[in-house]
C-alpha cells in the first residue's frame, strides 16, 4: 500500500447530537490510528488510514457529551498496542482498552498491558481485515489473562455456529462485536437475531455491542441507511431482553468506511431508539461499561 492510498473514515463535521447521554458516559468501542509517524501501521494492515489520534478522540467525545472511551485496537496496528496505550495514557484515567496480541505473549507483557489500562483482548475472525485466526493459539491465551479481563470476539453472523465450541471453551467473559453483524433486515425475529439469542442464552457471562447501525443497516449491504430504521427495530428488543449485558460505543473513526460514512451525531440519535427509557440509558452507558472496564 502507498501512502495516497490513506483512507479518511470518518465525518469531518459531525452534528451535535438530540440526546445527551447521561454524567459519566462510555463510549465503549472505538479506536485510535497511528499518528502513523509515531506509531506506523502494520505491513499486514488491510486498509491504510488517515492520522486519527487521541486528541480528535477526545474532542469528539466532549462534543457528543460522553465522558470516557474504550478503545479497541483496530487491525490496521496488528499487535503492536502502542498507539492504543498511548492514547489510553493521554486520556489521564478516562480511557481504558482491548488489546490485539501475539498469542505466544509473556505473562510480563499481559501485566504491562494491565498496568497500561487494557482489561481485555480482542479475537478477530473476518476475512477481510485478519489473515488468520488461529483458535487454539486464541484459546490457550485467553486460558492466562490477568484476573478481571475478558474476550472480545468479532466475527459475522454466518460463522456463529462454527465459531461455537471455541467461544463456549473461553474459560472469562465473552463480548460480541456488533452483536456479531446480524442481518437486521431480518426484524427482531429473524433467523441471525433468534440464532444470537440462542447463544446469549447458552451462558450469563456474554455481553454484546449494540453498535453499528452505520455497518448493519448500510445502503451498499442492502439496507436503507441513516436514520437506520431496520437496526433500531431489530436491536431494541435485544437490548431490552439482555439490559445487564449489553454495551455501545461510536464505532469512530469508523475503519475501512469508504462510503456512507456516519455521522456521530446521528450514531447518538440511536441511543434513545434502542434504550428508551433512562433507566436503559444508565445502564447501557454508564453501569454496564464501568463493571467491565473500571471494576478496579
Ligand atoms: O472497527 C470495527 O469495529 C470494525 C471493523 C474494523 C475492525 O474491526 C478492525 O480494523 O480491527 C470493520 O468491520 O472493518
Amino acid at each position: 500500500m502507498t501512502d495516497q492510498n490513506r483512507i479518511i473514515s470518518w465525518h469531518a463535521n459531525p452534528s451535535k447530537p438530540r440526546y445527551t447521554p447521561p454524567p459519566g458516559a462510555v463510549d465503549a468501542h472505538c479506536h485510535v490510528f497511528g499518528p502513523m509517524a509515531q506509531f506506523p501501521f502494520s505491513a499486514k494492515a488491510k486498509y491504510l488510514p488517515q492520522d486519527a489520534g487521541p486528541d480528535m478522540l477526545f474532542a469528539l467525545r466532549d462534543h457528543l457529551g460522553f465522558e470516557r472511551n474504550v478503545i479497541v485496537q483496530a487491525s490496521c496496528h496488528g499487535t503492536d498496542n502502542a498507539a492504543t496505550l498511548d492514547a489510553i495514557a493521554k486520556s489521564k484515567g478516562k480511557a481504558r482498552g482491548v488489546a490485539v496480541v501475539d498469542p505466544a505473549i509473556s505473562e510480563a507483557d499481559l501485566q504491562a498491558l494491565h498496568d497500561g489500562g487494557i482489561r481485555g483482548i480482542r479475537f478477530n475472525f473476518l476475512k477481510r481485515l485478519v489473515d488468520d485466526a488461529p483458535k487454539d493459539k486464541f484459546l490457550e491465551v485467553a486460558q492466562r489473562l490477568p484476573k478481571g479481563w475478558h474476550v472480545v470476539i468479532y466475527f459475522e453472523a454466518d460463522i456463529l455456529e462454527e465459531l461455537r465450541p471455541f467461544m463456549d471453551a473461553i474459560p472469562v467473559p465473552l463480548v460480541i462485536d456488533h452483536m456479531g453483524r446480524p442481518d437486521v433486515r431480518q426484524g427482531p425475529d429473524g433467523a441471525d437475531m433468534k440464532a444470537f439469542r440462542a447463544f446469549l442464552n447458552s451462558r450469563e457471562d456474554i455481553w454484546f455491542k449494540a453498535t453499528c447501525p452505520d455497518r448493519l443497516d448500510a445502503i451498499k449491504e442492502g439496507g436503507a441507511g441513516d436514520p437506520w430504521n431496520a437496526f433500531a427495530d431489530a436491536v431494541a428488543p435485544l437490548v431490552a431482553d439482555y439490559q445487564d449485558r449489553v454495551l455501545w460505543g461510536t464505532d469512530w473513526p469508523h475503519p475501512n468506511m469508504d462510503t456512507e460514512i456516519p455521522d456521530d451525531g446521528h450514531l447518538v440519535d440511536m441511543i434513545p431508539r434502542i434504550a428508551p427509557t433512562e433507566e436503559l440509558q444508565r445502564k447501557l452507558l454508564v453501569d454496564n461499561p464501568m463493571k467491565l472496564y473500571w471494576a478496579d
